[in-house]
């Protein structure tokens, strides 16, 4: 991996939201689920989360443009299992809703934990996200048409997060637990090393600021014995402890 890819990988993780994120109630076209996902990264939503009780979960590739690699998301069979759980992490849960207790979405204050609801997009969010909701919001509208698209609606709450959170100084500053960090820079910038390790149960080594391999000598020596086809260390690049 190029220093500036690493660089850039280092940086995302900085900026990444893990407090802040989204959940698809039923919502099943997959050019909208992977333009939500791709919004999502943008703002630095970590893991996503979806209600989607059928046997497979299909995102566009060509609309998602890679941000599903970079945004996980998790499943739940129902939307009441999905809000307990995010509820049990601390989030707030803002429903996007047409609904007359809904406040303007520019009301809610996004720097609290906060897990923002999209709804199916024909029926809308389901009566049980809106029961165990915190707040329900509305984007306004003034034209003829009576809904946005749902990645749209998803999209503007999101940026308005990112402004508040922008505004608080939540940006740039590492959330994300250290060794779950380590482990995604080593997967990226070692994919050979990660695969031979988890083909054989090595644990992975530690790597520097620059993603250079900080390993002890009897990690090279195991990772020749795992795979003899392994790659030796690059003279000069790859440092040993
Ligand atoms: C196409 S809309 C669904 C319209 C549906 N007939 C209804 O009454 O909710 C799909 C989703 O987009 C979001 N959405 C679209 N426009 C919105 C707006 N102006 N305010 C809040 N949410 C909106 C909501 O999450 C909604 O469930």
């Amino acid at each position: 991996m190029s220093p500036e890819r690493f660089a850039r990988i280092n940086e995302m993780l900085d900026n990444r939201q893990p407090d802040l994120t989204v959940l698809l109630d039923q919502v099943h076209k997959t050019n909208n689920i992977a333009a939500v996902l791709r919004s999502a990264d943008a703002v630095g939503v970590h893991q996503l989360h979806a209600v989607w009780p059928e046997s497979a979960m299909r995102v566009s590739g060509n609309t998602a443009s890679g941000s599903q690699q970079w945004v996980k998301t998790l499943r739940h069979q129902t939307v009441t299992d999905a809000i307990t759980a995010l509820k049990a992490d601390g989030m707030q849960v803002v429903v996007t809703n047409f609904s007359p207790n809904a406040k303007d979405f520019r009301e809610i204050d996004y720097t609290k934990p906060t897990a923002i609801v999209l709804g199916h997009e024909k029926n809308g969010v389901s009566d049980e996200a809106v029961r165990l909701a915190d707040a329900e919001v509305i984007i306004p509208m003034v034209g003829m048409v009576q809904s946005l698209n749902v990645s749209v609606a998803g999209a503007l709450v999101l940026f308005e997060a990112e402004r508040q959170r922008r505004a608080t100084g939540m940006y740039g500053n590492r959330k994300l637990p250290e060794d779950y960090c380590q482990k995604l820079l080593f997967e990226q910038g070692h994919p050979i090393y990660a695969k031979a390790c988890r083909r054989k149960g090595l644990v992975y080594p530690a790597i520097d600021e620059t993603g250079q391999i900080i390993a002890p000598p009897d990690w090279w020596q195991k990772m020749r014995e795992a795979d003899p086809d392994s790659p030796r260390p690059e003279r000069g690049r790859q440092r040993r402890m």
